[in-house]
């Protein structure tokens, strides 16, 4: 019988450390069972999103799997911006941030199933200076962090931790942040600022409590200073911040400026060094495969 579907999956094979032979082979055995046919295509690390969109143009998938971690979930969200489609997420990152947010299971098999399946959850998405970011960017030291660790020879959270030492010493924190929100000039001191659309970090620690990935609105999150204590205690899912530690701004809109250039990344990305960052929630959403247990909260 003639495969009735067929779907794009979209594999990063640098992500996450480890070999994705057997996660596409499982992919593609699952789906063959149920009559579904793949196409694969990996990531070269450019020129992605042009050939990503020229395939779903030609073969006209159905839907769009993605194997990766949060760039490689935003790449495939930009391309998505031109196409009617659902996105399907298999997390195969160092620290899947944004895969965290919306339950999904540690088990393969699993994904996959919720990736096929019905239950569709429309998020929100932001443009930071023009760019998309679905899930949380940071103007300030976790910025230098990911700077540092890109040019490392480390994936995965352990070059995180290994980068984490040498960044705290050549970082110029505390820095000083004017934000244009909600027709108010707040200018604040603080060694991060977090411009959140989701609530939670790769670590699953929820940073953002009040975020809402589907709510029309972003946070913009000032935390004051570097507490040892603070940091682990949010590393340890601590839902309850300490307003000594983290400062939090609801809003639709937001100008962002500080008076020198800071490191400033998105979706764990590094972008490079900006005095304004200026965010909006766009227009644009991403449907998403979700699990049928999945509530939004
Ligand atoms: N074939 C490739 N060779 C080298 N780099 C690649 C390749 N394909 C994609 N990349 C790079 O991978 C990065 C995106 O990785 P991604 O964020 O998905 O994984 P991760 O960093 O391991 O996970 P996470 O963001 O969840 O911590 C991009 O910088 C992209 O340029």
């Amino acid at each position: 019988m003639e495969p009735k579907n067929k779907i794009l999956l979209v594999v990063n094979p640098i992500s996450g450390s480890f070999d994705k032979a057997n996660l596409i082979k499982t992919v593609e055995t699952q789906l063959a069972n149920i009559n579904i046919n793949i196409q694969v295509y990996e990531t070269q690390g450019e020129e992605d999103k042009i050939a990503i969109s020229n395939l779903i143009k030609e073969h006209k998938p159905e839907r769009i799997l993605v194997a990766g971690g949060d760039g490689t979930i935003q790449l495939v969200a930009k391309v998505l911006k031109d196409f009617d489609l659902v996105l399907g997420i298999l997390p195969a990152g160092s620290a899947n941030g944004f895969a965290i947010n919306l339950d999904l299971p540690y088990d393969l098999n699993e994904q996959i199933k919720i990736a096929v399946g019905s239950k569709i959850f429309t998020v929100d998405t932001l443009e930071l200076n023009g760019e998309m970011c679905l899930h949380i960017s940071d103007l300030g030291i976790n910025a230098e962090l990911i700077r540092h660790y890109e040019h490392s020879n480390f994936r995965g959270m352990f070059g995180y931790f290994l980068q984490s030492f040498p960044t705290l010493f050549k970082s110029n924190y505390p820095y000083k942040f004017i934000i244009e929100a909600n027709n108010y000039k707040y200018v604040k001191k603080g060694v991060l600022l977090a411009i959140a659309n989701a609530n939670k970090f790769g670590t699953g620690a929820n940073i953002n409590p009040h975020g809402k990935l589907n709510d029309g609105k972003f946070e913009v999150l000032i935390f004051k200073k570097l507490s040892l204590f603070q940091i682990i205690k949010t590393l340890f899912k601590n839902t309850k911040m300490d307003s000594n530690f983290v400062e939090a701004i609801s809003t639709e809109e937001a100008i962002i400026t500080c008076k020198k250039p800071i490191a400033f990344q998105i979706d764990g990305e590094f972008i490079g060094k900006r005095k304004e960052v200026k965010v909006k929630v766009s227009d644009k959403k991403l449907k998403i495969a979700v699990s049928e247990h999945f509530n939004p909260a």
